[in-house]
């Protein structure tokens, strides 16, 4: 039968990157997406406002939401300083074990932890379950439609303190209107755009970052 894109993706890391080095990974699916087959990674238009955002609050305890192949993770994971710890969640099994696949390729599993199932089961479970007394970073890039709902899950599970950011993937394309409306106008955030462009193309998208007054 025919392959998955996500497995063709793996085979383009395991064929162009170095094991272990994970800017060679980045790069590999980059060159495959652009130039073979498009997919939806946050990509190297987007990708170093990711890195900047990361960098600058260099957290200790960071969630994804929305593993896929694993390509913001391990954009995310490399920025990481020792001793912090990732937490990526993915509902889809076979996106899962291709994910783990190319986390360990490029030598960050020991950064990362890959949680399978979905978000609305997993984030109640962070404190007692995971150790998480809350997060300093969350990247979300998952079904759009669930930004909303798992921000306000993560408001009410204790998850967010003051000063956690909260980055946002897509808000212009596909785009992820109800929950833009939210963080730009809740008293609880201080918002803003980073205009870009969606992944390998052309086509407006951005950034928005948020972050949590309490
Ligand atoms: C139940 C909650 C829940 N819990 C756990 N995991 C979950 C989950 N909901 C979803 N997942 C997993 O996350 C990933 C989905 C990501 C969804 N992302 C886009 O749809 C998207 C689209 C475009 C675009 C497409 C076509 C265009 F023409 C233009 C733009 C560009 C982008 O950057 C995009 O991120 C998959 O791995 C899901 O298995
Ligand atoms: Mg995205």
């Amino acid at each position: 039968t025919r392959s998955t894109r996500p497995q063709r993706i793996l085979k383009a890391v395991q064929n162009n990157a170095t094991r272990g080095d994970a800017e060679s990974v980045i790069a590999a699916i980059d060159n495959f997406c652009r130039k073979k087959e498009w997919a939806m990674n946050v990509g190297d238009d987007k990708g170093p406002i990711l890195d900047s955002v990361v960098s600058e609050v260099s957290p200790s305890f960071a969630l994804e939401l929305g593993t896929y192949c694993g390509y913001s993770t391990i954009r995310i994971a490399r920025l990481l300083p020792p001793g912090s710890r990732l937490l990526t969640l993915e509902f889809n099994p076979d996106y899962a074990a291709i994910a783990h696949q190319i986390i360990a390729w490029a030598g960050l599993q020991d950064k990362v932890e890959l949680l399978e199932g979905p978000s609305r089961d997993l984030i109640p479970q962070m404190k007692e379950r995971f150790g998480i007394k809350s997060f300093d970073f969350v990247f979300l890039d998952h079904w759009k439609e669930f930004y909303l709902p798992d921000t306000k899950l993560l408001e009410e599970c204790g998850l967010l303190r003051k000063g956690t950011v909260l980055l946002a993937d897509n808000v212009i394309c596909p785009g992820t209107p109800k929950y833009l409306e939210y963080v730009r106008n809740s008293p609880c955030y201080e918002s803003c755009y980073f205009k870009s462009h969606l992944e390998y193309t052309k086509v407006e998208d951005g950034l928005e970052k948020s972050v949590f007054l309490g």
